[in-house]
């Protein structure tokens, strides 16, 4: 029978080093399988991190068919992998790849910008092997931030953006953005 795989997630918010330790994890095995959201167009066909690290990966909006191929499979931006940008349960498709022995790597936000916890990546850390929590520097004073605040509503949960919509908060200068 085969050793069932690990499971290893790499959390905290918006500009914390979660690409890079994706990446970096991804570029140590010799045959992954990296995975990017189909919401997500940045970037084209690459995982890449602010730290000018990056990597080949293959757009989906459904399990692979040919996942089953590889011993290691990478995922970032796991919050984005839910209806209606993912067809299936990204969360069953990790644990059955797990239960043929494919260690799983994924990458995302914790919590929104509203500090509301993701639901899938919750899913995700209660179901994982190590859950490793990564912290960014706050935007207005330097220190450890575990929160990302948005600069102003736009009524959107999910938005992919960058420094010109999002930044990293401590506990003391982080706040719901401005607007309805
Ligand atoms: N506020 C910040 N805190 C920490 N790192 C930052 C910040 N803003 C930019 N960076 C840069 O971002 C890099 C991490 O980026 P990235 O891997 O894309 O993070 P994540 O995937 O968690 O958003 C850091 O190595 C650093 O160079
Ligand atoms: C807080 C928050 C972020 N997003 C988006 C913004 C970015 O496109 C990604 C996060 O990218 P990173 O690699 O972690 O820097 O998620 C969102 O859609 N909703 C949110 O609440």
């Amino acid at each position: 029978m085969t050793a069932r795989g690990r499971l290893v997630v790499y959390v905290g918010p918006m500009f914390a080093g979660k690409s890079a330790h994706l990446i970096a994890a991804a570029k140590r095995e010799a045959d992954v399988l990296a995975l990017k959201p189909g919401f997500d167009t940045r970037d084209g066909s690459e995982l890449v991190s602010r730290d000018g690290s990056h990597l080949a990966a293959v757009s989906a909006n459904a399990w692979p068919a040919d996942a089953g191929r590889y011993n290691h499979i990478v995922l970032d931006e796991g919050q984005f992998w839910v209806s209606p940008h993912y067809s299936g349960d990204i969360v069953q498709d990790i644990l059955n790849a797990r239960l043929r022995g494919a260690s799983v790597t994924v990458g995302g936000l914790d919590t929104d910008y509203r500090r509301i916890p993701f639901d899938v990546m919750t899913r995700l850390m209660d179901e994982a092997d190590e859950v490793i929590v990564l912290t960014a520097r706050c935007h207005i004073c330097g220190k450890p931030a575990a929160w990302t605040a948005k600069s102003h509503e736009t009524g959107q949960l999910l938005e992919t953006g960058d420094q010109e919509l999002y930044e990293a908060r401590c506990d003391a200068h982080w706040s719901l953005p401005d607007g309805p």
